[in-house]
This record gives C-alpha cells, sequence and structure tokens, in this order.
C-alpha cells in the first residue's frame, strides 16, 4: 500500500491517481511518488470503493475521489500541522484509517503555539473521516498523533 519518498512533514507517501491519462496536477505525492492508476495493486482501488460505498449510503454528492494518499506511520511518528489545500485539491476529503487509534487535533491558521486546539477528534480501525468545505483546509490546521502502527488511505479529487 505504501511506496515513495520522505516528504514535507517526514513521512513516507505516495499517491495513486487515476485515470492514467489524466493530466493532473498532482500536490505532495505528485511526479516519481505517483503512481498511475492502471498500474497500482488493489490496495489503493480497495480503499477507493470501501470509501465510495460506505459514504453513498449516508451521503449525496460524494465525489468520484482521482487519487488516493496512502501513509503508514510507524508508533513513534506523528503528522504535524498542516491543511491539505494543494493547488487543485477539492474540499470533499474522505480518509480511510486502519491500524491503531489516533487522535486528529484541529486549530486555526497562523501562529500554531499561540493557538489552542479546538477540536480533537478520536480515530479508530475502520473509520472514515471526513473533511467537508474548502474552508477547513482554508482557515484551519489538522495534525495526527498516534499510538502504534498505523495507516491511512485519504481518497482526495484533485481538479485538472
Ligand atoms: O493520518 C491521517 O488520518 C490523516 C492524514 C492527513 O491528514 C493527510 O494525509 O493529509
Ligand atoms: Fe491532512
Amino acid at each position: 500500500m505504501l511506496a515513495g519518498e520522505l516528504y514535507e512533514v517526514g513521512l513516507a507517501v505516495c499517491s495513486h491517481v487515476w485515470p492514467s491519462n489524466s493530466k493532473l496536477t498532482v500536490c505532495r505525492g505528485g511526479g516519481s511518488n505517483t503512481t498511475e492508476w492502471n498500474h497500482e495493486s488493489q490496495g489503493p482501488k480497495m480503499a477507493k470503493r470501501f470509501i465510495l460505498q460506505a459514504l453513498k449510503q449516508i451521503l449525496f454528492n460524494v465525489p468520484d475521489f482521482n487519487e488516493l494518499l496512502s501513509v503508514a506511520y510507524l508508533p513513534n511518528q506523528s503528522m504535524a500541522f498542516h491543511s491539505d489545500d494543494e493547488q487543485g485539491v477539492q474540499g470533499f476529503i474522505a480518509g480511510l484509517l486502519l491500524g491503531s487509534d489516533a487522535t486528529m487535533d484541529f486549530c486555526c491558521k497562523g501562529d500554531v503555539k499561540n493557538c489552542p486546539t479546538l477540536l480533537t477528534v478520536t480515530l479508530s480501525h475502520g473509520d472514515i473521516l471526513v473533511m467537508d468545505g474548502d474552508t477547513i483546509q482554508q482557515k484551519f490546521l489538522h495534525r495526527v498523533e498516534l499510538f502504534g502502527y498505523r495507516f491511512a488511505a485519504t481518497a482526495r479529487f484533485i481538479a485538472k
């Protein structure tokens, strides 16, 4: 499920993009880190299918995601405060979470040291976390802290 190089927040990452002939602006996982969807193994495809099946039971207008961002964490790792607002990333983002429990903290953009945590969400094995709306990424940062081995498969739609 995972390949790739170190990236901005110090984790290995790869980005799975489909269809293979699309010319997408892919953010962190782009370029040599990106596996064309047609060449991708079953894992990311299953993750996308699972997320879509689950969300379509309860939500309208779920996008047909065209990127799957996979992250594997070792027990001593975390993901630092960031927002998913790279060029082209659309506001509806859904992550399938596997493995150990984790917490996701949200705070306002600005000086992280002086910004209190506004919301902490506990994420458990099998949960799907949805962030819906550009405002979440424009105004807030999120980070992930965990307690053991963990994977996140984040489905996003990248506009051309
Ligand atoms: O690990 C997670 O649950 C979320 C990862 C994340 O925020 C990201 O890949 O942008
Ligand atoms: Fe994120």
